[in-house]
């Protein structure tokens, strides 16, 4: 038996109504929702609080990287919208993280800290490209600890990465996979990918999936087939 609310629902939409369309055909029991920078930008904190009053726990996904004050007021703001889970870049180094840490720390029910640690978009050679080279994995698995050490709950990688990050930072540390595409799916922009079924089996705890259910002709229908394929 699968755990409810395993699928966060990534509303990559560039209007309100586009967004609720879908929102009002979901079951705030079965799945969280994840509002990021486009969606942010275009319709502030109001739309993540009219999410909410619908009862969907809410994953802020603006990546905060900055200087530790500024990361850490971003944090606080996000925990006063009352958001299930924030994140950040963790590049932005461990005094970052520790400042956005202790910020939460103050407040009565902190959101989730989660850290970014390479996007799903990057291979290797793009790595290379930015001066970083070796495998994505090592990079990942480095930036889970760093950050698992400055205080993060958990981190976003690809569910290639989730048995090793796992097994590197024990049962408690939150995997949240972005990165997930059905079999058969268009990849779009993303490279470090697996389906739904093994990124689960692979350790991850929260699934983000946007376009394989947003882009969809049907998407109710399309989150539903991927719900059975992880019962099967
Ligand atoms: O490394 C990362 C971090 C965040 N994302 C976000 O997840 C969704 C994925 O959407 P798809 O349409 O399923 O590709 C999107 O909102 C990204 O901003 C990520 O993909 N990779």
């Amino acid at each position: 038996m699968i755990p409810a609310k395993r699928i966060i629902v990534a509303l990559d939409f560039a209007t309100e109504s586009q967004a609720l369309a879908l929102v009002e055909r979901l079951d705030p029991t079965r799945c969280r929702l994840k509002v990021g920078k486009e969606l942010f930008t275009r319709c502030g904190p109001a739309f993540v609080e009219v999410l909410q009053s619908r009862g969907f726990e809410v994953f802020l996904d603006l990546k905060f990287h900055d200087i530790p004050n500024t990361v850490a007021g971003a944090c606080a703001a996000a925990a006063d919208l009352g958001v299930w889970m924030v994140n950040l870049h963790i590049s932005g180094g461990a005094r970052m993280i520790e400042a956005a840490r202790t910020r939460l720390d103050a407040v009565s029910t902190p959101p989730l800290l989660i850290g970014v640690t390479l996007l799903t978009s990057l291979s290797r050679e793009d790595l290379g490209a930015v001066g970083c080279p070796g495998e994505p994995s090592e990079r990942v698995l480095a930036l889970a600890a760093l950050g698992h050490a400055a205080g993060l709950d958990g981190v976003v990688c690809s569910p290639l990465e989730a048995a090793a990050v796992r097994a590197a930072q024990g049962p408690d540390f939150r995997l949240v996979t972005p990165g997930v595409r059905p079999a058969g799916a268009a990849l779009g922009d993303q490279v470090r990918v697996m389906t739904p079924r093994d990124a689960l089996a692979a350790g991850a705890d929260d699934l983000v999936i946007g376009r394989p259910i947003t882009a969809a002709s049907d998407p109710l229908a399309a989150l539903r087939a991927i719900e059975d394929s992880l019962m099967a």
